[in-house]
């Protein structure tokens, strides 16, 4: 069956699977901030196909549809306002595609109570390297949480290069994910520097205290992370590729705000709240957020 979906945030993400969704015959319409008429999206390496896009630049334009796919970055959740007002009716999904923990809290303000939100969890590397044209690399998975909405979101990719997956412990794969993501965004965003910079003197042991720190607090508020993670995470951010990069570091190389409060201010906040010393992040998040507001005081 067709749906008609809505693709909010035409970045790397939104690009990504907006081609997986018109890929399975799905009407797709991109709610962008600048106007592109076509859509290219490969694996690297793989050939090029340019397809045509449907999309609208006007925040009341898209009108009511059956799913919502919302992939903006955490902190521009509040400037899609109008948009999800507009998108999401009573009979709409909305899929929140984010990193981090608080995809449900970070839309709640912006829909009715009763919305049918479905989170996310997306393990897809990818880069949006001009308006209409992204490229993914290595894997592409998503983990939504077990139930119709989640089964219904699943059959939407079923087929597709994303292989998505319900679970019936969400939690902890969102805290897996950010297992990853903590450590990684932070050291790239505040060094400046690829994966190779995890070779210099003392940095894995900061993205160790940084894990060790994710995962207590992810284990007070339900996640199950077996002791493990520590040592193949570790393993993972070690034998990564030198070059690699993650989406805090291209977005602190392009200049723009980074996902820090998501990513690791969360880390402090949670850990805050259930008791749990964070002294590492505690000094890491307001490097991080200082260097979003390139003040000249
Ligand atoms: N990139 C990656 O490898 C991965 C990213 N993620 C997560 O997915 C989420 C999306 O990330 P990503 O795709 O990389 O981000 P990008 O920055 O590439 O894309 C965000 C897009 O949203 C657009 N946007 C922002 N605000 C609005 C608005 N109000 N209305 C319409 N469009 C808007 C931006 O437009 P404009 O271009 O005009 O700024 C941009 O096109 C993040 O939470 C990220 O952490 C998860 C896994 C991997
Ligand atoms: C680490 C990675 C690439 C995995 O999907 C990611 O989540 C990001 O860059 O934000």
């Amino acid at each position: 069956m067709t749906s008609r979906i809505v693709v909010i945030g035409p970045g790397a993400i939104g690009l990504c699977v907006g081609a997986a969704l018109m890929a399975g015959g799905h009407e797709v319409t991109f709610l962008s901030r600048q106007p592109f008429a076509s859509l290219s999206v490969a694996r690297k390496g793989d050939p090029v196909q340019v397809v045509p896009a449907r999309v609208v630049t006007t925040p009341d334009r898209p009108g009511e549809c059956d799913w919502v796919f919302l992939c903006v970055k955490a902190h521009q959740v509040p400037s899609t306002a109008e948009a999800l007002r507009a998108a999401v009716g009573p009979r709409t999904r909305l899929a929140i595609l984010q990193n981090g923990v608080e995809h449900l809290e970070n839309v709640a303000p912006f829909v009715p109570a009763n919305t049918d939100c479905v989170p996310v969890m997306i393990d897809l590397p990818a880069t949006r390297h001009q308006i209409g044209v992204a490229e993914w690399t290595r894997h592409a998975r998503a983990s939504v949480p077990k139930g119709p909405s989640g089964e219904a979101f699943c059959a939407l990719l079923e087929g597709s290069f994303i292989a998505a997956s319900v679970s019936d412990d969400w939690r902890s794969q969102a805290w897996r994910k950010l297992c990853i993501n903590a450590p990684a965004g932070a050291i790239l965003a505040l060094t400046g520097q690829p994966m190779g910079v995890f070779h210099r003197p003392g940095v894995a042991e900061i993205a160790r205290a940084i894990l060790a720190e994710c995962i207590a607090v992810g284990r007070a508020e339900g996640a199950q992370l077996e002791d493990a993670i520590l040592a193949s995470q570790m393993q993972d951010f070690m034998t990564a590729d030198p070059n690699a990069g993650n989406s805090m570091y291209e977005d602190w190389r392009a200049g723009r705000e980074t996902e820090w409060n998501a990513r690791n201010g969360v880390i402090v906040r949670k850990g805050l709240a259930h008791g749990v010393p964070t002294p590492v992040s505690a000094i890491l998040v307001p490097l991080l957020a200082a260097q979003n507001t390139r003040s000249t005081v």
